[in-house]
């Protein structure tokens, strides 16, 4: 069954806010035990798989600066949330017997181990999910960066960001519902027209370490998995 995956080290992003569902804020577990059964079944399929967690659904650090607060203590704030979200997905996937590890770049050693890639590649090896805490471990960064940086690290063959929408499109589809969905598209493209998907640190990291960015619906039942065998909907970003 390996071989029908087109990518085999994968690191997945996952939006804070997917975990939300119908939510205004926080986690619904429910949503994190179907997002946790998509990656087992593509860890049954012979994926190694990595994964951030977004924090959007907790805390951002511009939405604290926005309301008068410290940047850098709301940056923080926002990578503990990362945190919480990559704990309870760690959990989820223990519960379907998934070996899952939580690494974290903000050393917190009595909850979780502290990020190392020698460790970290070690149990990527060994077939355990790996869930990448923390962001990069800076403030004024994103969650899109912390996982970018790590697929370059982890060597992964794709870096694929499960998010809301299915796909990059010419504009937001929340704000235009008419705007074109590309199957396909080059890194600098994204850049150039400034299509706000992703932030322009983490394409360019893609980008300078040749890894290509799959961009598709995590809402979509089964979509991980399809995405894995070259099925459903998505986007590719390349060279
Ligand atoms: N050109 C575009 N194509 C596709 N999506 C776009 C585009 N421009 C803006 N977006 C929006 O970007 C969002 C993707 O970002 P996402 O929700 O994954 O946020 P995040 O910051 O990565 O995660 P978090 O929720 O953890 O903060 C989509 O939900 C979509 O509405
Ligand atoms: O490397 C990082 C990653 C994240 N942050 C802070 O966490 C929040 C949540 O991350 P999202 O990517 O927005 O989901 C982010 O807004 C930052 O405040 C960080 O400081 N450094």
């Amino acid at each position: 069954m390996t071989n029908s995956l087109r990518w085999k080290r994968i690191l997945l992003k996952l939006s804070g806010e997917a975990l939300m569902g119908s939510q205004a804020f926080g986690i619904d577990p429910a949503i994190v035990q179907r997002i946790a059964k998509e990656i087992a079944d593509a860890v049954a399929l012979g994926a190694q798989v990595g994964v951030v967690v977004g924090g959007g659904n907790i805390f951002r650090g511009v939405a604290v600066a926005a309301k008068g607060g410290n940047r850098v203590t709301g940056d923080h704030m926002g990578m503990l949330a990362t945190i919480m979200n990559s704990l309870t997905l760690a959990d989820a996937l223990r519960r379907l017997k998934v070996n899952a590890r939580v690494l974290s770049a903000v050393s917190v050693p009595s909850i979780c181990e502290t990020f190392s890639q020698r460790v970290a590649d070690r149990y990527m090896e060994d077939g355990d999910v790996i869930v990448f805490a923390g962001g990069t471990g800076n403030p004024f960064f994103t969650t899109d960066s912390g996982a970018a940086l790590r697929a370059a690290e982890m060597k992964c063959d794709a870096f694929l960001k499960g998010t809301q929408v299915d796909g990059v499109y010419s504009e937001d589809p929340k704000v235009n519902p008419n705007a074109e969905r590309y199957d396909t598209l080059g890194y600098d493209e994204i850049i150039t027209r400034n299509l706000k998907v992703m932030d322009t640190t983490a394409i360019a990291l893609a980008r300078d370490n040749s890894i290509p960015v799959i961009v598709f619906s995590i809402h979509s039942p089964g979509a991980l998995v399809s995405v894995l065998q070259e099925t459903g909907t998505y986007t590719v970003v390349g060279d």
